[in-house]
């Protein structure tokens, strides 16, 4: 995937400091910024919407996607499709990890076949979750090109995965958790880290 252009710097005008919760690492503001950057940096890369499809990875990809899809829709005057796609059942560690109930997968109806698909998700990290998402992806058709957004990339990839979007670059280390929340299921907008000694 081609390198990730401008990203949010590690400082942040809305950073405090730890809590309970963990260090607020971006808040309600630098996360609307930072999508606002993302939908940009999708229309410049595709040179506008045509045959553009975001689709959510669950569970927090989706409302990212769908707020990606809305400023898009507000900057270029007409709705883009935006829909789900679930991994549980093409991860690698299946047999591994609890049993995780599937989540819904929602293709648009224009389909995925000779589209420029951008996956969305809150986290990139090993980027299993992402390997798994172009498998699923590849049961709905051969787009014509896929894309990553993510809202934070907090390293330590295990894969030669690679965001072509990022909100923020957040240096972490493996002790850590980068927790997204978004007001669509918590009760507001926010990224925290918890635990570890960097
Ligand atoms: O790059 P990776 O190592 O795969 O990690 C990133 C994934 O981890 C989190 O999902 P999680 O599996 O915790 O599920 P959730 O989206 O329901 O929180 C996050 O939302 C990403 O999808
Ligand atoms: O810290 C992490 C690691 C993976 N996924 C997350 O959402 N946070």
């Amino acid at each position: 995937m081609p390198p990730s252009s401008d990203q949010t710097q590690s400082s942040s005008s809305e950073s405090t400091p730890a809590t309970g919760e963990g260090r607020t690492v971006l808040g309600a503001g630098d996360i609307s910024r930072a999508l606002r950057r993302i939908a940009h940096e999708i229309l410049e890369a595709n040179k506008g919407a045509d045959g553009l499809v975001l689709l959510g990875i669950p569970s927090r990809g989706v409302p990212l996607a769908r707020r990606l899809a809305a400023i898009i829709a507000e900057v270029e005057g007409s709705a883009i499709p935006v829909g789900s796609l679930d991994i549980t059942m093409y991860r690698d560690d299946l047999r591994r990890q609890p049993t995780r109930a599937p989540m819904p997968t929602e293709i648009p109806d224009s389909g995925v076949d000779g589209k420029v698909v951008v996956l969305v998700d809150d986290v990139l990290y090993s980027g299993r979750t992402v390997r798994a998402a172009l498998d699923a992806l590849a049961d709905h058709g051969r787009p014509a090109a896929v894309r990553l957004a993510v809202l934070v990339d907090r390293g330590h990839r295990e894969l030669p995965i690679r965001a072509d979007h990022v909100g923020k670059n957040l240096p972490t280390s493996q002790s850590e958790t980068v927790r997204v929340r978004l007001a669509d299921f918590d009760d507001a907008d926010s990224v925290t880290i918890t635990g570890g000694v960097r």
